[in-house]
Order: structure tokens, then sequence, then C-alpha cells
């Protein structure tokens, strides 16, 4: 065994590993009781110096008085765009609904406008920038949707431009096929479907196959109004087929049985589900299909909040994602972690839980992502504060807290402002 090793972190006051035997996911009680080792250096400190007497180490953090975590994963995110909308707030806070500002040309349509019109270099900068941003609070694994393009052309340009950020940035990156987001102008649902299938899908494929495009996800807005249950079915099955992992969104602003068809596709994840019924919830449960949940949408958009207790009690693997888009405008998953437990009523355990290793899990990537156990990826925050819960208890505080970003045992950011208030 090699006795050089790149990081040291030593003398923690605590070490949240989250699970220590290899789950995938934690449920109902097993997210209640996070594992966690007090006085630590990622095992504790005198196992170590036992285990390991003459390793050496290109860095030591001595984190005496401070914590060691697990870095964060964000499940949801569209972060590839050209065109903010901030006047698009404005008319929400004024009374518009998510619909009525869709429906008008405004909302995705705005963004896809823009895309479309963008350079690949223009939207690689501005996500660049977003995802360091994600960075700095903590996130080590995001999901990337593609989904502003609605043609091929400018599906592809967001794919390859979320695989050009996975070469050029440290933070892990899950990329997600999201060309079913929206119906495009001028198209039914059905010639929308017809498009995705005979000409995006095909072209896709290709691209995987000779190794151009890495895509792990499959995405679709199944939603009224939106690409309805048939064509939903049809866009992830063909997916399924070519080997991508279903991933969707279901459920948010009306009941449309998407959790019973991700259920019967053994769908890896759905997320929003605010609008999920009991019958979807026990099929997710039997089905250990993640939901993701995302607490940013139900606060801008003032609807109803996901039912986390009831998932949470029916045994779903609940998760979290940040759901960055134009609409909602948060980068942070510790934001999102006290929205979780403030507005869904969660524990800041069961938030922890479900944005490490379940949002690990509903990107497929829970083996080497979520906790810190031996063989993973060695991805860790550094709180200087002596007890985690105060990433999530300190609203918008983390900038302040967490002051080293670790990914695969190097550090990416370093925050020498932190302070324990
Ligand atoms: N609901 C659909 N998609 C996004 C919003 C995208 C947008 O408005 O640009 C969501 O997850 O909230
Ligand atoms: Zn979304």
């Amino acid at each position: 065994m090699s006795n050089h090793f790149r990081l040291l972190v030593k003398n923690a006051k605590q070490v949240v590993l989250i699970c220590s035997n290899g789950e995938k996911y934690l449920t109902s009680d097993g997210m209640q009781h996070l594992s966690i080792i007090e006085n630590g250096t990622v095992g504790p400190a005198n196992t170590i110096k036992i285990q390991y007497p003459e390793a050496c180490f290109d860095k030591v953090i001595d984190a005496t008085g401070m914590c060691v975590l697990p870095g964060l994963v964000d499940a949801h995110t569209h972060p590839v765009w050209a065109g903010d909308r901030v006047h698009e707030f404005a008319m929400k806070l004024a009374g518009a609904t998510y619909m009525d500002v869709h429906r008008a040309g405004g909302g995705i349509h705005f963004t896809v406008e823009h895309t479309r019109a963008a350079e690949a270099s223009e939207l690689l900068t501005s996500l660049s920038r977003r995802l360091k941003r994600m960075l700095r609070t903590g996130t080590t694994l995001v999901e990337c949707k593609s989904g502003y393009g609605l043609e091929l052309q400018t599906e592809l340009k967001m794919l390859e431009v979320i695989d050009m950020a996975r070469h050029t940035l440290p933070i892990n990156i899950s990329s997600t096929y999201c060309g079913a987001h929206a119906v495009p102008k001028g198209k039914t649902v059905a010639e929308a479907t017809e498009d995705i299938l005979q000409v995006q899908l095909p072209k896709l494929r290709k691209c995987m196959e000779t190794g151009a495009l890495r895509v792990d996800n499959i995405d679709v807005f199944c939603e009224k109004g939106v690409f309805d249950l048939t064509s939903t079915k049809s866009i992830l099955q063909a997916g399924k087929d070519m080997g991508l992992n279903i991933n969707f969104h279901g459920d948010e602003l009306h009941p449309m049985n998407s959790a019973q068809l991700g259920a019967e596709l053994e769908a890896l994840a759905i997320s929003h589900l605010e609008e999920v019924t009991d019958e979807g919830i026990a099929a997710m449960a039997n089905a250990k299909t993640a939901a993701v949940l995302l607490p940013t949408t139900a606060y801008i958009l003032r609807l109803p909040q996901p039912r986390a207790k009831d998932m949470l009690k029916a045994g779903v693997i609940v998760a979290l994602g940040s759901d960055f888009n134009p609409n909602a405008y948060c980068c942070s998953m510790p934001i999102v972690m006290h929205l979780a437990c403030v507005n869904m009523h969660m524990s800041m355990s069961e938030a922890l839980a479900a944005a490490t290793i379940n949002a690990a899990y509903a990107l497929g990537c829970s083996s080497t992502h979520g906790s810190l156990e031996i063989n993973k990826h060695g991805d860790l925050l550094i709180l200087n504060t002596s007890r985690w819960e105060h990433l999530i208890y300190q609203l918008g505080g983390h900038q302040e807290l967490i002051r080293y970003v670790v990914i695969k045992g190097n550090i990416i950011y370093e925050n020498d402002q932190t302070m324990d208030l």
C-alpha cells in the first residue's frame, strides 16, 4: 500500500461521515441518525496515527475546533443560459403565476430565445462563473441540464458546454439532456415529441457512441400544457433504451401521475412533486425512485410545499436540489437545506442526508459520492465552527462558515475570511 497521500485533515471537532456501511441511500430513521465521529482525523485521531505511522501527506490541515462534512450534492440545476429574468421576478411579485408568464411567451421561452442566440463561449463563461459560485457554497457534485434550446443544434451546444465545464473545472458534473423542457413555439406536443424521438435522440446517441459527448440522464417537463403523460413516457423510454438514467420534472403544478409513471419506468429520480398523490408516494417508495425536492421553487412561486414528511414516512428516498435557473436564482445548497427545514419541516439531519448521499443516489453516483467513506472521492467541506448544524442554522451564513472545499483530496477553495460568530 502506498504511503503517500494528498491530504490529511486532523483534529476536527466533528467528522460527519453521513453513513459508514456503504449505504447507497438513507430513508426514514436512517436519515435521523447520521454517522458522526467526535474529535476525529477522518477516522478517530489515535486510530489513524496507529494505522498510518509512516504515512506522508502533501498537505496537512489542522482542523482543531472545526467540522468536516462530505461535499454537498446539488441534484437539480439549469445552469446554462443567457439572459436573466429579473423583470419576470417583478411580474411574479405583482401576482403573475409561473404559467401566466410562460403562456405569454416569457419564462422558458424568453431564455430559449437568448440561449439560441448566444455563442458557446459566452455560455461557457457564465456557466463557469455559476459553477464556481456553487463550489464556494460547498457543492462538489452538481447535475446540469440542457433544455433552453428545444431543437437539436442548441441542445447539443448546451450539452457540449456542460462537457467543456466538466473538463476544465474541478466540480463533478452529472449531465442531463432536457430537450423536452417546453414545447417550442410554433410546434404541437406531438410535433415536438416526434422531433425529439426522430431527430434529437438519434443524434445524441451517435455523439455518445463516438465519445464526442457524455450525457448521463434524460429529463422531460411532464406538466399540463407542456408534455403530457403519453409523450413523456415515450421520450423517457427512448432515453432509457440509450442507457440514460431517467430523472425528470413531475407533478409540479398539477397532479399528473408522474410519480406512478416514473416508478413504472424505474426512474432513478423525479423532481418537484409539489402535487404528488398518496398513490404516487407509495409507488416511488416501492420502486426506490428518489424524490428530488426543490424548496426554492415553492418559495419563489408561492406554491404548496412538497410533502417531504409524508414521503419520508412512506420510506421514499428524499433528495434536495437548488433548481438554479433564471426563475429560481439560488446557487446555495446550505440555503436550500435551511428552506427544506423551515418550509418542508425536515430535520437538519434529514436535510443533510438529502443533500449528500441521497442526492448522489438520484444521480447514480452514491458509490463514489455523498458520504465520507473509504474508496469514495474524498470530496469534503471544512467548516470553521464546532457543530455542523451551523451550516443550516445560519441562513445565508455559509460564506463565513466554509473554510475549505476539497475535491479528490485537492483544496479547491480556501477562505481565510471565516469567522464563527
Ligand atoms: N419547471 C420547469 N423547469 C424549471 C424552471 C425553468 C425555467 O423557468 O427556466 C424548474 O425546475 O423550476
Ligand atoms: Zn428544473
